[in-house]
């Protein structure tokens, strides 16, 4: 038995499904997870010592390649000083004052300790500034898992077919209306029927929870133009995209400024780190200067502010990094999709700079209709063929491959073989 097996048949008997995030399991692809010991680069290394050339890169933060030197002497150096305070700290000052001055629509921002807090937090400020209560989400995006984001969520909720969870009681849905990604016609309507209601309208700039949908050409636009044209919140999700798509994330990518941005693991370079910006009229509602209530002992983490400043600093100082994990992004998708032609199959390979991922369908992938007319079972062998050969990817056919600026000519000249032996087992 492998030690990666051991160590999954101790964790079920102690952590339902033995994962402390559904992601992370291989149920979907009918396997027991890899238990990753270490990380370098653009490598994770098993419990049995197998490496890996890994493409979830923790969901995004590992944009520089796993235990970058720099991050990591920034931790260690930092947590010498204590490890948190449950205080203010200047740390959380230079975090706050690097994004507002390096992201033209932030000019407040309050940090938190995940995506999902942030986009809780980012949507109680959307109501008590507008004193409306109704939120549009579109279907197959995915906003962490709070009660009244568990729509017709992507991620874990699509892999595992629940997009309405249990648990979440109907009040807190209520106000949630649900859109079609890439459909302003679904978004104007919802507006017609709740004149005067809508608080926000909360949009993944780039779908990256339904594997990899990009907005079309004026949608983001239309979305910004509705947002202001009905006094709404206009919400980025930036979780993924933040810092990843270039510097300034999806708003600088498309040139759409959103009045609220929310961001997760990216800024914490692989720490537990959130933060929810924007306007400062609106960020001003959140206590203790006005009347919203939002809170988090370990938010502004030292430890965790080092890090996430270490990593965007690096970020800012080198351009060229934006240039390579875009080249490397085209090399590595577009060899997909020209493999694909090649043996023949109908397959799809949407992709932005380093996000992409591959369906398994005939049909073009716009939104979450689309995308669950993929194949998950030729998923699920495109993923077993790819894993025994050396690639890690994310368990699930909605999920995202990220590359890291530590990917290589050589990775990607690895993966394209790896995958070209799948299309030839096929
Ligand atoms: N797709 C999710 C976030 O981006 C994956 C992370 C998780 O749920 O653990």
């Amino acid at each position: 038995m492998s030690r990666s097996d051991e160590l999954f048949e101790r964790a079920v008997k102690v952590i339902p499904g033995g994962v402390n995030s559904p992601v992370r399991a291989y149920g979907s692809v009918g396997m027991t997870p890899r238990f990753i010991e270490g990380a370098t680069g653009p490598y994770v290394v098993d419990a049995d010592s197998k490496r890996y050339i890994d493409y979830i890169s923790s969901w995004g933060p590992m944009i520089l390649g796993h235990n970058n030197p720099e991050v990591r002497n920034a931790v260690i150096r930092k947590a010498e000083s204590g490890l948190s305070f449950g205080a203010a700290t200047e740390s959380e000052v230079e975090m706050a004052e690097f994004i507002c001055e390096n992201i033209p629509s932030i000019e407040m921002i309050r940090m938190v300790n995940s995506g999902t807090e942030a986009v809780m937090s980012a949507i109680r400020a959307a109501r008590g500034y507008t004193g409306r209560n109704k939120i549009v989400k579109f279907a197959g995006c995915y906003h962490g898992h709070s009660d009244a984001l568990l729509v017709k969520a992507g991620s874990g909720v699509m892999t595992a077919g629940i997009p309405d969870s249990a648990g979440v009681p109907a009040g807190a849905t209520q106000d949630t209306l649900t859109a079609v990604y890439n459909n302003l016609e679904s978004v104007k309507m919802l507006f017609e029927e709740n004149e005067g209601q809508i608080a926000a309208v909360i949009v993944e700039p780039v779908a990256a929870n339904m594997g990899v949908v990009l907005p079309k050409e004026g949608f983001l636009k239309g979305l910004r133009e509705l947002c202001t044209k009905n006094g709404t919140v206009l919400i980025f999700d930036e979780v993924i995209t933040g810092f990843r798509l270039a510097f300034g994330g999806a708003q600088e990518r498309f040139g759409i400024e959103a009045d609220l941005v929310t961001y997760g693991k990216i800024i914490g370079a692989g720490m537990p780190v959130g933060a929810f910006g924007g306007k400062r009229e609106i960020m001003e509602v959140i206590a203790p200067v006005g009347h919203v209530y939002q809170a988090g002992t370990l938010s502004g983490n030292p430890v965790a502010m080092a890090a996430g400043l270490t990593q965007l600093k690096i970020l800012k100082d080198h351009p060229e990094i934006y240039t390579n994990m875009s080249h490397m992004g085209d090399k590595l998708y577009e060899g997909m999709k020209e493999l694909v032609k090649k043996y023949g199959k109908p397959w799809k390979v949407n992709h932005i700079c380093s996000l992409g991922c591959i369906y398994f369908t005939d049909q073009d992938v716009e939104n979450y209709e689309d995308a669950k007319t993929s194949d998950t079972e030729e998923f699920a062998r495109y993923f077993r063929y790819m894993l025994e050969h050396g690639v890690h990817l994310g368990p699930s056919q909605f999920e995202a491959m990220f590359l890291s600026n530590a990917h290589t000519e050589e990775t990607t000249k690895e993966t394209l073989d790896i995958f070209e032996g799948f299309l030839k087992a096929e």
